[in-house]
Formats: structure tokens, C-alpha cells, sequence
């Protein structure tokens, strides 16, 4: 399968590794010097770039007949555009906060927690996540798919914010610290006791080989998919 990188940060140079591995090509590398590129040259694109080019990376993809997998966040106040772009061409697209096995299989626990809690008002819930000092966006993508799954599943929250409390908020904490690859930890606490689930990535390899297996199941599909059609859990 011939790659486009579209970004070539930490995790452009990670996804590089592993489909190399895997038997791949990569036919582009994109980063912020080298925008000029032809993009029907890939089979397939991996967009790990910034909040403010995400989606006209994305865009130039399915306007030119070339599937997408997105794991850049900081760019959702344009998914809506991404999806009808999608569809309009028939496209094939895939975004997902976070691509790791680990963390997908956490978001399914986190679902069913945040149903168990539903009738158990004397609960609380807050989030923290932990970066890198390099991150951008804030709060992450992951903390917000979790934060927008427990509101989903349960009826005691209806909204997230960042850094706030207040009544049927989720407050999330976002923390900066060297060389952090991701923690998230959901955290739901009454006046006699409290109950922990998080997750901790150890490096970026889990987030990069669920991205180049989204990739591999991308080809010949059509249309908007998500994490779950991919890994067939949840
Ligand atoms: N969904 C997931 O599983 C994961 C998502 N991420 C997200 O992926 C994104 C990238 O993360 P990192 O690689 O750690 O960041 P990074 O900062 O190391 O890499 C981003 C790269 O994009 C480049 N870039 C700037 N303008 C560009 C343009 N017009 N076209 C293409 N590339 C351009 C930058 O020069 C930089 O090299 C972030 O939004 C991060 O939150 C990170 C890890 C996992
Ligand atoms: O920027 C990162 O590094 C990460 N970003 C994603 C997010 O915002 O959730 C996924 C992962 O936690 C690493």
C-alpha cells in the first residue's frame, strides 16, 4: 500500500516505522515546509498534523479520490464539513480521537461505568489527562470523546468543561508535564468512597500501529467509519 504522511511529527515518524514494517510504502512525507505535494500519488493518506490544517489536509484527500485516516485533534468544530464533504464524493474517511487498542477498549469501559452510575447521583465525576508539554490542543481529544460518551450514557452530566466545576458538569483538568505520551483518568467520587479507571500509554506505538491498521481496512470502502468499525468492539 503506497502512504501519504501528512504531518511528519512524532507521530508521522512513528506510523513511518511501523508500516514500513508492515510491508507499506510511504510515497509522501508532508510537514509544514512541503505543502506542495500530489496527493494521488498514495493509496491511502494518515493526517497527523495540526489543529489548523487538519481539515483542508483532509478535504484535498477526498477531493481527490484518496481515503483519509485522521488522528489529528483540535480541528472538530469542522468534522460536520468533513463528513458531508465525505459523502458528497464519496470518499472514504475515518477520524478518531485516539487510535490505540488500549484506549478503545477504555472507552467501551468507560461507557459501561458511566451507565452503571447513571441512578447514583451521590457520584461525581471529573477527568484529568496528561501531555507533553509540546500539545496544542487542550483538552485532548481522547478527554473529550470520554467526557462526551459519559454524558451520552448517563444522566446526571450534560456538559464538559475545562478547568470548571458546576452541576452536570464534567470538569476536566488538563495536565503539561516533559515527555508524558497520554494518561487519562476518570475519576467518580462520594462523600464514602471513589472510584478510578485510567488509562496510560508508555509510548506513541499503540496510538501509530492502530492508525496504519485503520489505514489497511480503509481500502476499498466508502464512506464515514469509526474506530469500532475498525477493531469490531463496542
Ligand atoms: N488520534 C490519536 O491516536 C493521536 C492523535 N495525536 C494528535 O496528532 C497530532 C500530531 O501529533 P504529533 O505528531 O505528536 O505532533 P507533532 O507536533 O510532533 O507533529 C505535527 C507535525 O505537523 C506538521 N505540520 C504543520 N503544518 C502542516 C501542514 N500544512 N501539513 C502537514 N503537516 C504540517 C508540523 O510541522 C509537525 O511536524 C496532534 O493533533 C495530536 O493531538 C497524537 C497521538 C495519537
Ligand atoms: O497530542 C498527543 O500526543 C495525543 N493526542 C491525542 C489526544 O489529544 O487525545 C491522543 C493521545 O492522547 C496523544
Amino acid at each position: 500500500m503506497k502512504i501519504a504522511l501528512l504531518g511528519y511529527g512524532k507521530m508521522g515518524k512513528t506510523i513511518e516505522q511501523i508500516a514500513i514494517n508492515r510491508g507499506h510504502e510511504i510515497v509522501l512525507k508532508i510537514d509544514k515546509d512541503n505543502t506542495d505535494y500530489d496527493i494521488t500519488l498514495a493509496d491511502v493518506a494518515i493526517d497527523f498534523s495540526i489543529p489548523n490544517v487538519a481539515f483542508n489536509n483532509i478535504s484535498n484527500c477526498l477531493n481527490n479520490g484518496v481515503p483519509v485516516i485522521s488522528g489529528t485533534t483540535g480541528w472538530l468544530d469542522n468534522f460536520d464539513n468533513a463528513v458531508a464533504l465525505c459523502n458528497e464524493k464519496k470518499g472514504a474517511f475515518i477520524y478518531a480521537s485516539n487510535f490505540s487498542l488500549g484506549v478503545n477498549i477504555f472507552f467501551e469501559m468507560n461507557k459501561y461505568l458511566a451507565k452503571m452510575m447513571s441512578n447514583l447521583k451521590q457520584y461525581n465525576v471529573s477527568m484529568e489527562e496528561i501531555h507533553h508539554t509540546q500539545k496544542l490542543d487542550a483538552p485532548s481529544g481522547t478527554a473529550i470523546s470520554l467526557a462526551n460518551d459519559i454524558i451520552s450514557n448517563n444522566n446526571n452530566f450534560s456538559d464538559w468543561k475545562l478547568d470548571e466545576n458546576g452541576e452536570n458538569i464534567i470538569p476536566i483538568t488538563a495536565k503539561r508535564i516533559e515527555d508524558v505520551p497520554g494518561t487519562h483518568t476518570i475519576t467518580y467520587a462520594s462523600e464514602v468512597d471513589t472510584i478510578t479507571i485510567d488509562h496510560v500509554a508508555h509510548n506513541r506505538q499503540g496510538f501509530a500501529l492502530g492508525a496504519v491498521i485503520a489505514a489497511e481496512w480503509i481500502i476499498g470502502k466508502t464512506g464515514v467509519f469509526t474506530m469500532n468499525d475498525v477493531l469490531n468492539i463496542g
